[in-house]
């Protein structure tokens, strides 16, 4: 018997949902036979731009047409971020501006710049993980050695802390733990909230993983407070704790009694939340991207030797600096193309606060519906763009495809609660591949081992990766 809750409504077309599973079962989600990207393109070309869609007990209208997606995220009055990640941390309304009054500036560039050793140096120790790898291995694990990368300048940057993910060491109590809360978050994606919230109660390796995390942010912050002035104004430059630390109140239970409006900085536990969700939203995404340039730079020698050409033009063979960064426009367009061909975060989801109607496809929407836009349905649709847009061809950005509409390509969301780690990811991302670049060339390890496709974790991976590494002469 199926109860109404779980069942097709209004108008909208989809596909009838399951008990408790709603379409995930049918559409191969729970298997992991598909991806999000996957399942969200097939579910248009059948039902068109817009559907309904069951994740579990959750449903969500999907919209893929650029009017009806500009509308959605221009809107901030109707379509407020949906409440998903609530159960880390709640950012909506006026609790929302106050963090964001906070930490939107510690991700500005400014702060982001003086990073720029820090990357390089974590990037030649992965290199020099690498070298001692004869050339002709086929690297199956590339996923893995990004995340290590990326957790390793998390560490640093969230932390000022040596994570040692890349010492092949397996006793870093808090780089486990950060290993572990991203692991045991990830069912949270698929349950419903009340039972996401049971979930993440009763899962010890949460809980635990969760309570060393904040035994550590909790000693640093106590360090950043008996710090004296000199170091912490130096350290506040670049550790996102420091800087959060700074914000903390001095009486924090009178703050704590004030209402949302009135209050000013942030307490202990809230700290604690910003770096949970930093890293919740910010590690992964990044490794992830890296992963996906290691694929497709495999399948694409071109692309490869056009990035070492810039490279060279610039004076880069060996040195790198923050300014030659900013004349490196072709590897500016292969870290766009990278995100538009396969972006990590299948789409964001919005809440409506009342009744509207969708512009373009004239949907009728009602508050309390959830909408979610899928970003490669975007990225994808050759209406959007001028070059076929199945092809990975980072070319189209300099020529075609260099005015292409703007919300063709959202890896990073938009509206007002778009990403706002976009810049500290992007400029990661250029560092690593322009310093990789200069010592290597990615080889494609065959058509078993790197078929590619798609893997859906927390983020949307290559399912099959295996690449060689050969080091410049
Ligand atoms: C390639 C890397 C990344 C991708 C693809 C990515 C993607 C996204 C997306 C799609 C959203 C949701 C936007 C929306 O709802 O419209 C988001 C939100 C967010 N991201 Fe990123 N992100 C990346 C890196 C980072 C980094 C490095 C950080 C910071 C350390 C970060 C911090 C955040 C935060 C705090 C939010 C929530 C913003 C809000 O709720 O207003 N992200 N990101």
């Amino acid at each position: 018997m199926k109860m109404k809750y779980f069942t097709l409504r209004g108008p909208i077309p989809g596909l009838s949902p399951h008990f408790f599973f709603g379409n995930t079962i049918q559409s191969g989600l729970v298997s992991k036979a598909f991806s999000f990207h996957e399942v969200y393109g097939k579910f248009k070309t059948r039902f068109g731009d817009v559907f309904q869609f069951w994740l579990g007990p959750w449903r969500v209208i999907v919209v893929s047409n650029i009017v009806d997606v500009q509308h959605i995220y221009t809107h901030r009055n109707i379509y407020e971020q949906a409440d998903i990640e609530d159960l880390i941390s709640s950012f909506v309304g006026a609790k929302f501006k106050r963090h964001a009054s906070l930490t939107i500036p510690l991700l500005r560039r400014n702060k982001i710049i003086p990073n720029f050793d820090l990357i390089i140096d974590c990037t030649d120790k992965l290199l020099s993980q690498w070298r001692a790898v004869p050339s002709n291995h086929i690297h199956l694990d590339i996923p893995q050695q990004c995340r290590n990368l990326l957790l390793l300048i998390f560490g640093f940057l969230a932390f000022d802390y040596d994570l040692k993910t890349l010492d092949n060491t397996d006793n870093n109590e808090l780089a486990q733990a950060v290993k572990d809360f991203m692991e045991s978050i990830y069912p949270v994606f698929f349950l419903p909230k009340f039972a996401a919230f049971i979930y993440l109660r009763l899962s010890r390796r949460y809980q635990r993983a969760r309570t060393i995390i904040q035994q550590y942010v909790y000693r640093i912050i106590d360090h950043e407070l008996i710090d004296c002035s000199e170091t912490t104004a130096e350290r506040k430059r670049t550790s996102l704790i420091a800087s959060l630390a700074s914000a903390l109140q001095d009486d924090e239970k009178t703050e704590m009694a004030k209402s949302e409006e009135e209050k000013k900085g942030l307490n202990r536990s809230e700290v604690l939340h910003e770096v949970l969700f930093f890293l919740l939203a910010g590690y992964e995404t990044t490794s992830t991207a890296l992963t996906w340039f290691i694929h497709l730079a495999s399948k694409h020698p071109r692309v490869q030797q056009k990035i070492k050409a810039e490279l060279l033009e610039n004076n880069c063979k060996e040195d790198l600096s923050v300014e030659h960064l900013d004349s490196l426009v072709y590897l500016d367009c292969v870290i766009k193309e990278v995100l538009r061909f396969c972006p990590p975060v299948n789409g964001s989801a919005r809440t409506l606060t009342m009744d509207d109607c969708l512009p373009e496809s004239g949907t009728q929407l009602y508050a309390g519906d959830e909408v979610l836009i899928p970003f490669m349905n975007l990225a994808r649709d050759p209406r959007y763009w001028s070059i076929d847009p199945e092809l990975f061809y980072p070319e189209r950005f300099l020529g075609e495809d260099k005015n292409h509409q703007s919300h063709a390509l959202i890896p990073f969301g938009g509206g007002h609660r778009q990403c706002i780690g976009q810049d500290l990811a992007r400029f990661e991302l250029k560092v690593i591949i322009a310093r990789l670049m200069q010592h290597v060339t990615f080889g494609d390890g065959g058509p078993e081992v790197n078929a590619g496709g798609h893997l859906q974790t927390a983020t949307i991976l290559p399912k099959h990766i295996g690449v060689t590494i050969q080091f410049e002469q």
